[in-house]
């Protein structure tokens, strides 16, 4: 994440909290309701740093009651989408059901879909384009495996998953993509990828953007990491010059924790 001279950062930082398959509905809202209160109490600036969170389907209409009914700041979205409209697809949630339920945002191609759900380079990409035609913001989710980042070929790998899920995108939809880069290796592990790792390669991502769709673009789209963040060594990835953001799994259920991710701006080191 690059400071400018004026302190204010090139890119909006975004936190996001990916509550994968935990909290039903009931709990989701108290967590929510917890996050917002706690948020509030420390007086968090929303405009500065966007907030968002990423419950189970079955919790998004709760968590659109309460943002709508209390007039929270806190952006919300799907873990997955389909890549159709509608249709013979059991069990598969609509981009356009998403949009519908007031998110702003869906998680494209984490590392858990693509090795349990076995999902493809190119459905990757046909979820991408489907959440940008029910106007909802795609942040595709990219990374290595242990294998592949011991064998030092990490970087090419993972702007491979980034060709692939960005092709065909208009030069508008790469500016508003949000792109997480979560090696395996580092999620639900304790094992946190050095903030010169996370920046290696969100630069990596930013100059294959660049060369993709020119740097006007390339110096809009949000990069994130994800992999065991917690409070504690947020600050020091969030200071990274290309990094915008946080993705966060086990840290976003606890609400203080989270929250002082969100605040992470209070914990950077200044000279
Ligand atoms: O997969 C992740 C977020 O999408 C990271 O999970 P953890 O923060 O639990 O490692």
């Amino acid at each position: 994440m690059t400071t400018s001279t004026n302190g204010a950062f090139d890119r909006k930082p975004f936190i996001a909290g990916n509550w994968k398959m935990n909290m039903d509905h009931v709990q989701g809202i108290t967590l929510l309701q917890k996050l917002a209160w706690t948020l509030s109490d420390a007086k968090h600036d929303y405009s500065r740093v966007e907030v968002a969170v990423f419950p189970p389907f079955t919790d998004l209409r709760g968590v659109q009651t309460l943002v709508q009914g209390d007039d929270l700041q806190v952006a919300y979205g799907g873990q997955d989408l389909s890549q159709f409209d509608s249709g013979a697809y059991t069990g598969d949630i609509s981009g356009q059901f998403l949009n519908k339920l007031g998110c702003k945002y869906v998680l494209v191609g984490h590392s858990e879909r693509r090795t349990i759900h076995n999902e493809s380079d190119d459905v990757l990409n046909a979820k991408v384009k489907a959440a940008f035609k029910h106007g909802v913001t795609p942040v595709l989710c990219v990374g290595e495996g242990l294998e592949i980042r011991q064998a030092g070929t990490h970087v090419e790998h993972t702007l491979q998953q980034l060709r692939a899920g960005v092709a065909g995108l208009t030069n508008e939809q790469a500016a508003e993509l949000v792109v997480a880069y979560e090696p395996v290796w580092a999620i639900g592990t304790g094992e946190v990828a050095g903030p010169e790792d996370a920046q290696e390669m969100c630069a990596a991502i930013r100059a294959e953007l660049e060369s993709l769709f020119g740097a006007d673009v390339a110096a809009k789209t949000r990069l994130l990491y994800g992999g065991s963040v917690k409070a504690n060594n947020a600050a020091a990835i969030l200071q990274e010059r290309d990094v915008d953001g946080v993705l966060v799994g086990g840290a976003s259920l606890d609400p203080a924790e989270f929250a002082n991710i969100v605040r992470f701006e209070s914990h950077l080191v200044t000279d």
